[in-house]
């Protein structure tokens, strides 16, 4: 059910801290309910899987992906790998992602990842830079699926000021020009804020150009 220009048009005004545009309900229920359907059935092809630190640190977050590439961290280091980790290919990114980025980035090159993670209540991410990839002038776009979650918005370098934003089911993320630097993370979910997914978390899709 893709949705008509005018519509993705009403909502093109993001809300911009520190460079990050958030737009806020981008997704509206019936399209975020399909998401989630499209997201299960990536990983029934893909299972999610527990990311170790390369320092050996299992993380909160479960993890898969979809496209071409996929984030990997292992004690190995962090990486994008064409296969998940049991040896199958990753599935395709789903159309209305793709559809998403073309919508909101019409001059972009085309996303070759999404990453999905997948939080449990007690689960959050580090500070950190999205900076695996070969083209880092490239856009990343991040859509929050199910319970809220506190994003902290940092700067280039590491430590300073920040500031803090609750993401919402729907919410989406453009990381552009000197937001695409900056250190950023989730620092806790609120348990039981929303009702997308039946078993409540919180799903975060990132898609990134990589190569
Ligand atoms: O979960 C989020 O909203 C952010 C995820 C993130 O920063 C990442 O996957 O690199
Ligand atoms: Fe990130």
């Amino acid at each position: 059910m893709p949705r008509g220009q005018d519509a993705l048009r009403l909502c093109a005004m993001p809300l911009n801290v520190r460079g990050f545009e958030i737009y806020s309900g981008y997704f509206d229920v019936s399209e975020q309910t399909f998401l989630v359907e499209e997201i299960r059935s990536c990983l029934r092809a893909a299972p999610l899987f527990q990311p170790v630190t390369p320092r050996g640190n299992p993380m909160s977050v479960r993890m898969s992906s979809a496209g071409q590439f996929g984030w990997v961290s292992d004690r190995q280091g962090y990486r994008y790998e064409p296969k998940h980790p049991s040896g199958v290919a990753w599935p395709a990114i789903p159309e209305r992602l793709l559809e998403t980025w073309r919508d909101l980035l019409p001059t972009a090159r085309p996303p070759e990842c999404c990453l999905i993670n997948w939080y449990a209540s007690d689960a959050k991410m580090g500070m950190h830079q999205d900076k695996d990839e070969a083209d880092m002038d490239q856009p990343v776009v991040s859509v929050s699926l199910g319970d809220e979650a506190l994003f902290r918005m940092g700067n280039q370098t590491k430590g300073g000021k920040t500031e803090s934003i609750w993401l919402r089911s729907g919410d989406v993320v453009v990381m552009n020009g000197p937001a695409r630097r900056a250190f950023h993370g989730i620092d806790r979910v609120r348990a039981n804020s929303s009702t997308l997914l039946p078993n409540g978390g919180r799903i975060n899709l990132t898609l990134r150009v990589v190569t």
